[in-house]
């Protein structure tokens, strides 16, 4: 099938890869190819195929069009700065919350800057400077509840969903930043371009998720 009839569909693989196969299936688009090892798969709608790719990627793939469309969580779409895609449907999948995170009992000590580690270097820099205040930013690429324990940080910007994790490590929940839910993006030139197709899927996916 000639590429400009084929829509190219980003998904971001581990977690939300997972919880994306029953959306899929209901929409019979259930990859067609061995999707832990292939980067690029067919699906069973022969004009639609997958890239799967790192969830922060994804926004990239569908900016510069080599995607059409993507499926990637709100919490990496608001560090990329989602202004250059449309962002048509929450797929509420892939659900928890970003947030700060301190151990138990820590008490901030007065005038001194705050250290934060996280993934999240831009969501952080705007909820801190929201309200006026600068912290000290270590950007890390995961495990951040390490860092509290082991003085490399004072806090965390991180992932909550059933708090298990903060809770094996010592630390607790000081401040909800947002809710988190993974989205479906659409290029904007594809929008235009493969208008009747894309608006087919998302009608289909909108009826999906409503149940
Ligand atoms: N505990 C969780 N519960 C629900 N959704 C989550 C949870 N942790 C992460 N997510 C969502 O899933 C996305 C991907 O998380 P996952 O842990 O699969 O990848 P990752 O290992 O963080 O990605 P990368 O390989 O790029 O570092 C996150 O961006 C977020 O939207
Ligand atoms: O509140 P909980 O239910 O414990 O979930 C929160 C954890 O989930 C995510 O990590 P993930 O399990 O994806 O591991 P990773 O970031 O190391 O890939 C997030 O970074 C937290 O560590």
């Amino acid at each position: 099938m000639n590429s400009a009839n084929v829509v190219t569909i980003a998904l971001s693989k581990g977690r939300i890869l997972e919880e994306s196969l029953p959306l899929l299936s209901a929409l019979g688009l259930e990859p067609a190819g061995d999707i832990d090892r292939l980067l690029r798969v067919p699906s069973k709608a022969a004009d639609v195929q997958f890239l799967i790719i790192r969830p922060t990627d994804v926004p990239t793939y569908v900016e510069y069009g080599a995607a059409d469309m993507g499926i990637v969580g709100k919490d990496i779409l608001m560090e990329h700065g989602g202004a250059a895609l449309y962002e048509p449907l929450d797929l509420n999948i892939a659900r928890c919350r970003l947030s700060v995170a301190a151990p138990k009992g820590y008490v901030p000590t007065p005038g001194k800057r705050l250290r934060v580690a996280t993934k999240y270097p831009e969501i952080t820099k705007r909820h801190y400077a929201a309200r006026g205040e600068q912290v000290e930013i270590i950007k890390l690429y995961g495990s951040m509840e390490l860092a509290p324990l082991v003085g490399l940080s004072d806090v965390i910007v991180d992932l909550v969903a059933t708090g298990k994790t903060l809770l094996a490590n010592g630390l607790v929940e000081i401040e909800q930043i947002g809710p988190v839910t993974s989205r479906l993006v659409v290029n904007k030139a594809s929008m235009k371009m493969k208008h009747a197709r894309i608006r087919e899927l998302l009608v289909q996916f909108e009826a999906t998720v409503r149940g």
